[in-house]
């Protein structure tokens, strides 16, 4: 259930943010924000420049202008990549889970989560197999899993290792990228409940990128609409199906954005009906 009294406080700002590959513009100017502690989702048809946004919020990628702030640090103002202390202490604030889980095939699962503590900390090998076993059991995942390799786990199994990676190093800005896509539907609702559950329990502000209507009714606070590079319209899903903007409209009176709202709908009904009976 999305949150109904998200803080105001902003840890992502985004400001006349543009991006160009060669004479292709992808963004044009995107203004957007999000406050602490909310599940912000970004949405938007292929190539309209969701996973480019994704990675120059995360340093992957750097826009042309405009600027963004991660954490209250400007990250334009950051200078000498990857080795330099400020982009470090930035980077382990936050934990990414992406796409394709992005687990190193030749580690075993206990050794992919306890890279970001190998990389960021100087705690020694038994203290940091011992936090990644905590880690694998908070996503759900029996200790043994933690001696298999990647390729050895299912979908939604590799989904649960990335996201225990995501947070080894206790972050509190979570970057998910399509954190359902290529799961069976129960495999999806597992992922969708415990992302709501590291939400409630942590305090965690969450940006995710994702297709999944069913993630986004069940769990965004607000979501974001990209289309033509620029932002069409921020809101609650619900508001966002009021909108009067063709690129939105778009999104909801497709097929799967009908199914899913009615599916939502009912929910909403047997919630109430609950409530008052
Ligand atoms: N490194 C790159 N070099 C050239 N073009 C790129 C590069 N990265 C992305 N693009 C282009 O920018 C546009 C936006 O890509 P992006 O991956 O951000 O879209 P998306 O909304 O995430 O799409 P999808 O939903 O299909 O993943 C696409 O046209 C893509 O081809």
């Amino acid at each position: 259930m999305p949150s109904p009294t998200p803080s105001t406080d902003a840890v992502i700002e985004i400001s006349k943010l543009s991006t160009s590959f060669g004479d292709h513009v992808v963004h044009s100017g995107i203004d957007l924000e999000v406050r602490r502690g909310e599940i912000f989702a970004v949405i938007g048809g292929s190539g309209s420049g969701k996973s480019t946004l994704l990675r120059e919020m995360i340093l992957l990628h750097r826009p042309d202008t405009g600027s963004i702030r991660v954490l209250g640090v400007d990250l334009q103002a950051l200078d000498g990549g990857d080795a330099n202390g400020e982009t470090l202490a930035l980077r382990r604030r936050w934990g990414v889970m992406f796409q394709h889980g992005g687990l190193f095939g030749s580690l075993t699962v206990q050794e992919n989560v306890g890279l970001p503590l190998r990389e960021h900390t100087g705690l020694d090998d038994a203290l940091i197999d011992e936090i990644a076993a905590a880690k694998l059991a908070m996503t759900g995942l029996e200790p043994q899993v933690g001696a298999q390799y990647p390729a050895e786990l299912s979908g939604g199994m590799r989904k649960r290792a990335s996201l225990a990676r995501a947070l080894a190093l206790d972050p509190e800005l979570l970057f998910l990228d399509e954190p359902t896509a290529g799961l069976d539907p129960e495999s999806a609702g597992e992922v969708d409940q415990l992302v709501h559950k590291l939400r409630e329990l942590f305090g965690l502000t969450i940006v995710m990128i994702t297709h999944d209507l069913d993630l986004l009714w069940q769990l965004a606070d607000r979501v974001a609409v990209l289309a033509e590079g620029k932002v069409q319209g921020v809101g609650s899903m619900s508001e966002l199906a009021q909108m009067d903007n063709p690129a939105i409209r778009k999104f909801f009176d497709g097929p799967r954005g009908r199914a899913a709202h009615e599916q939502d709908k009912q929910q909403a009904d047997v919630h109430t009906s609950g409530q008052t009976g």
